[in-house]
């Protein structure tokens, strides 16, 4: 048995098994009860099932709105339904309160449509990770008093939802020391889901070991990688004669740790997981920069409605058939409307990874093929951002948006000092 099986037999998130076994209640019934709970390893979900938000949600097709579209979104539900080109009684059935008071759906209100809904229901987010680990504080931080669920992959969080176990995941893409959460590139075009929103964590580490444990006595440092690697120098300049180890999550280490009383082991994660799992503070702030932050963003079933009246970001991916040539046209496309461009990524193009071209003089050139991923500073709600998309779109031979979502606008708040 691996290190991270190890840990995973110690705590309980939810894993691909348990999704499959609940599969088959979530498809017969909407609403969850405690057998589902029992069956998904303990998980207390909130009562009261969200139908009647699905139903509605299931009118809102992912079209843009003008920002003269906006105004008379705030007219009500009847306005959203002019907004979208749609007839909500078309879509839902119609029951009047004497014969189902209960059954009768409640119209889609503006609340509905806010990253967070308020629903007075306690929203189930999914994250990657045991409790204490980073991607849980991002889950808080988007989503407050949200019942948080751990999961044992990425890949098992972006099920959750798909499977209605949860309302949302929140899951790491980048960080400023560490770059690219490649995983969950390739997952948000492998799934259906749409980014509603984004969460920029600082990241604070520190280095825990058991208590009454020295620097001196440890021969492990054991870490999510990305956390390992916003470390490197740090753990190397405290002078620890150490071998690194990957594991799954940051806070899934320090309870590797207190589970099998390891001495000699010490792992990279927060002070929650330190207060959690009962370990030490060793080193405080031991991130290799003081302002270390990671950026997370929020997945669900349905987007959101674009607006105007605070900025927003779009993420879209697309691809071209003959390679990279394509990257300077696409990007122009944006530079001509003034559009800053706040990320781009390259993945590979896992359906067609390797162009080959034959020149008969010269031989064979064989060439990698990629998916473009860029997250620009427009909502799809602006006339520019719809132009440009449509000019990319005809330089592409795939394009997809990811999503178009508020701007994490929190004022900047450094991390403290390095204390070590
Ligand atoms: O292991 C954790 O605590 C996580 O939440 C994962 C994760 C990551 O995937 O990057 C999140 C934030 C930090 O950058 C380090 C690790």
């Amino acid at each position: 048995m691996d290190l991270n099986s190890m840990i995973r037999t110690a705590s309980p998130p939810l894993t691909h098994t348990r999704l499959s076994q609940s599969r088959t209640a979530i498809r017969s019934v909407y609403r969850f009860d405690s057998s589902n709970a029992n069956a998904l390893g303990g998980l207390n979900f909130s009562p009261g099932g969200r139908y009647d938000w699905q139903s509605s949600c299931a009118i809102l097709a992912s079209k843009v709105v003008s920002q003269q579209q906006d105004t008379e979104m705030n007219s009500g539900a009847d306005g959203i339904s002019a907004v979208n080109g749609h007839h909500t009684r078309d879509l839902v059935p119609f029951k009047t309160a004497e014969t189902a008071p209960t059954a009768f759906p409640k119209p889609l209100s503006i609340t509905d449509l806010l990253p967070a809904p308020m629903h007075g229901s306690q929203l189930r987010v999914a994250y990657q990770g045991v409790p204490g680990a980073y991607s849980e504080a991002a889950a808080g931080k988007a989503y407050p008093n949200c019942e948080a669920i751990p999961c044992d992959q990425f890949e098992v969080a972006f099920q959750a939802v798909e499977l209605w176990i949860a309302d949302r995941a929140v899951l790491p893409v980048e960080n400023s020391l560490g770059g690219s959460i490649h995983r969950n590139y390739d997952l948000l075009l492998r799934h259906r889901l749409h980014i509603v929103g984004e969460v920029q964590l600082p990241v604070h580490h520190c280095l825990l070991a058991l208590p009454g444990v020295r620097k001196e006595y440890l021969t492990r440092v054991i870490s999510h990688p990305q956390a390992l690697s916003q470390c490197e120098h740090t753990i190397t300049k405290l002078g620890l004669n150490v071998a690194r180890e990957a594991v799954d999550d940051t806070a899934g280490a320090a309870e590797y740790i207190a589970t099998n009383n390891l001495q000699d082991t010490a792992a990279v994660a927060s002070a929650r997981a330190a207060e959690l799992y009962g370990l030490q503070i060793l080193a405080d702030g031991i991130q290799d920069d003081s302002s270390n932050v990671t950026r997370f963003v929020m997945l669900a079933r349905e987007p959101i409605i674009p607006r105007t009246d605070r900025p927003f970001k779009t993420s879209i991916v697309f691809a071209h058939e003959k390679g990279t040539s394509v990257l300077f046209k696409v990007l122009s496309a944006f530079a001509f409307r003034n559009i800053n461009l706040t990320k781009i990524e390259s993945r590979p193009h896992r359906n067609s990874p390797i162009r080959v071209v034959e020149d008969g003089n010269e031989g064979t050139a064989k060439h990698f093929e990629y998916m473009f991923y860029v997250d620009f500073e427009a909502s799809m709600a602006e006339l520019r951002a719809q132009n440009a998309l449509a000019e990319v779109q005809e330089f592409t031979s795939f394009l997809r948006v990811l999503g178009s979502y508020p701007m994490d606008m929190t004022p900047w708040i450094p991390s403290r000092e390095e204390d070590i």
